[in-house]
């Protein structure tokens, strides 16, 4: 991973082994999301106290917030075993007919970004969750026949970023539906101290809180910037991560006190310097950058739009004020920049 993507909420492919290493493994030590972990405990309790498996349930919200923890937590608390695939891997209905049918009495099935699961496999699945069994068609035309088959009784988790592109039927189909919001940074502070202890890395008060305020209320953000800020302690200082420490190493490493990258610094600046705050289209904006139209959509501007420092409006996008003032500029006094940052989250 390059360090321009030191604060993307997607997990880099040789990222996978750092996150196990710290991954909560049970209900107890995921870090806050207390309405969630609450109403998950109640579930899983009472589906044990009943010896039945429980409802279905889908785990919504943004890319590094715990999705793939949770539904690997729920199996460790139901003490059943768990199979994982993935929406896109699922191509043929008969791919999960055997997957589902290889489960085990209780186990969990976790399908995650199950938004882009294929369609056939998807009406499958609806059997399955419901009925526990699956017509398997066998043969093609007027001599197709379908064989049923029976499925263990099993917990469907899925996971998606997208919530709003799963399918009516789909959605109704899951008794739980939770929906994990972006952390505090008292939140990300009590992370990072978890995580600090797991690594054997010495943190301090104010390191941490340094850490958790640029890491754009993402778990996997913070958890990735405290590996280099590990570094950093390791190689140019005394090994701990104190105040100092981290403010130099996210220096380095080009990450600023709000947690935005070269990048979205780019946009703000080029939105503010060279547009006057805007309104701008995208695609100019971009160009301004160097930069493709959709790298500035869905890399920065998410972040930004959130950080309360850009505003898409009808006309095109604008810096707020607050997005003047992080760059250390004064707004126009015509008022302009007072935008309010979530009157226009549509596109403009
Ligand atoms: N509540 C939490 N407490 C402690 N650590 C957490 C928590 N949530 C997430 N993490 C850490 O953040 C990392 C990313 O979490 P996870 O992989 O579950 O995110 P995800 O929602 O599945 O992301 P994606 O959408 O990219 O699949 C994990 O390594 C995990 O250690
Ligand atoms: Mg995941």
């Amino acid at each position: 991973m390059s360090d321009e993507d030191l604060v993307s909420p997607f997990a880099g492919d040789e990222e996978l082994d750092a996150e196990a290493s710290v991954r909560p493994r049970r209900l107890s030590d995921f870090i806050a999301q207390h309405r969630v972990r609450d109403q998950l405990e109640l579930l899983l309790k009472g589906a044990m106290g009943r010896g039945a498996p429980p409802d279905h349930i889908l785990l919504s919200g943004p890319p590094g917030l715990g999705k793939t923890t949770l539904a690997n937590i729920v199996a460790a608390e139901l003490g059943t075993g768990i199979r994982t695939t993935s929406g896109p891997v699922i191509e043929r209905s008969g791919d999960l007919a055997a997957i589902l049918t290889g489960l085990g009495p209780g186990d969990v099935l976790f399908i995650d970004e199950i938004h882009r699961i294929a369609k056939p496999a998807e009406e499958l699945l609806y059997s399955a969750m419901e009925d526990f069994r699956v017509d398997v068609v066998v043969g093609k035309g007027p001599g197709a026949t379908a064989i049923p088959l029976e499925v263990e009784p099993f917990t469907l988790v899925g996971a998606t970023t997208r919530a709003g592109l799963l399918s009516g039927p789909m959605r109704d189909r899951f008794g739980f539906v939770a929906h994990l919001d972006f952390y505090s940074p008292a939140d990300l502070d009590a992370l990072l101290h978890r995580s600090a202890r797991i690594l054997g890395v010495p943190i301090t008060a104010d390191g941490a809180a340094e850490i958790a305020g640029r890491s754009r209320g993402t778990p996997r953000i913070a958890n990735r910037l405290l590996r280099r800020v590990r570094d950093y302690a390791e190689v140019r200082a005394d090994g701990v991560v104190d105040h100092d420490c981290a403010r130099e190493a996210l220096r380095v490493y080009d990450v600023d006190a709000l947690g935005l990258d070269r990048l979205d610094r780019a946009v703000l600046r080029a939105l503010i310097e060279s547009f006057r705050g805007g309104p701008v289209g995208l695609s100019t904006l971009a160009v301004a950058v160097g930069e493709q139209a959709d790298t500035v959509e869905e890399v920065c501007e998410p972040f930004l739009v959130r950080a309360g420092l850009l505003a898409r409006t009808p006309r095109g996008r604008v810096a707020t004020d607050a997005g003047w003032h992080h760059l250390g500029k004064s707004p126009p006094s015509d008022g302009r920049g007072a935008v309010q940052a979530d009157l226009f989250t549509r596109d403009g």
